[in-house]
């Protein structure tokens, strides 16, 4: 058996149909499932208001650190296979989903194959996802905490995220 070192990987989770935390929720206990990926964080659940399309729903977004042993590409594969058991479907580009799962940071890997960029292509410029990034890094001590916080404070566009439940 060969055993290599884990990497630290972040998932951003966001749902605005039916019973949003409750496909959250799902969402993190599917990806537990898998014996190659160990949830190490996750921050507390935010309401946001539609971005892009905003006429919609609001959703709950938050974000989770997990340690893994799968490759960039089979941590998203399972992902992929997630959104489907959860009943998401894509007649709308940025549009409801009862569950969306993006791959924002895979340890330190940088790639611009379409279908999976790393880091996430609009990460920097989604307060939905930079503010849930933050806490989870900061209450894993994480350095990489400071350099997103400082892209969040570029932003300067808070406003829309509010704490929903703390976790
Ligand atoms: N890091 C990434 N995480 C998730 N999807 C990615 C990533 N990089 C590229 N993609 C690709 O983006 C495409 C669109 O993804 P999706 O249907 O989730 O879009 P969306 O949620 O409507 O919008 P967004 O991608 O801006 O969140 C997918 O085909 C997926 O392969
Ligand atoms: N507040 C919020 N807005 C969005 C979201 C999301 O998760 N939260 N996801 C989108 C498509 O990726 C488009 N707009």
């Amino acid at each position: 058996m060969v055993l290599t070192t884990p990497t630290s990987a972040y998932v951003a989770l966001g749902s605005n149909i039916g019973d949003r935390e409750q496909y959250l929720l799902d969402a993190i206990a599917c990806l537990n499932e898998n014996e190659d990926v160990f949830i190490a964080v996750r921050s507390s659940i935010y309401e946001t208001e539609p971005v892009g399309l905003v006429d919609q729903a609001p959703f709950l977004n938050m974000v989770i650190g997990v340690e893994t042993q799968l490759s960039a590409q089979e941590l998203f594969a399972h992902m992929v296979s997630i959104e489907s058991t959860l009943g998401r479907t894509r007649e709308l580009r940025f549009g409801p989903r009862t569950i969306d799962l993006d791959l924002l940071l895979y340890g330190e890997l940088a790639q611009d194959n379409p279908e999976l960029i790393l880091p996430h292509p609009r990460m920097e410029e989604r307060a939905f996802v930079l503010v849930p990034l933050v806490e989870a890094m900061k209450k894993q001590q994480k350095e990489q905490a400071d350099q997103w916080a400082a892209k969040l404070q570029h932003l300067n566009r808070k406003e829309g995220v509010t704490l929903w439940k703390k976790m």
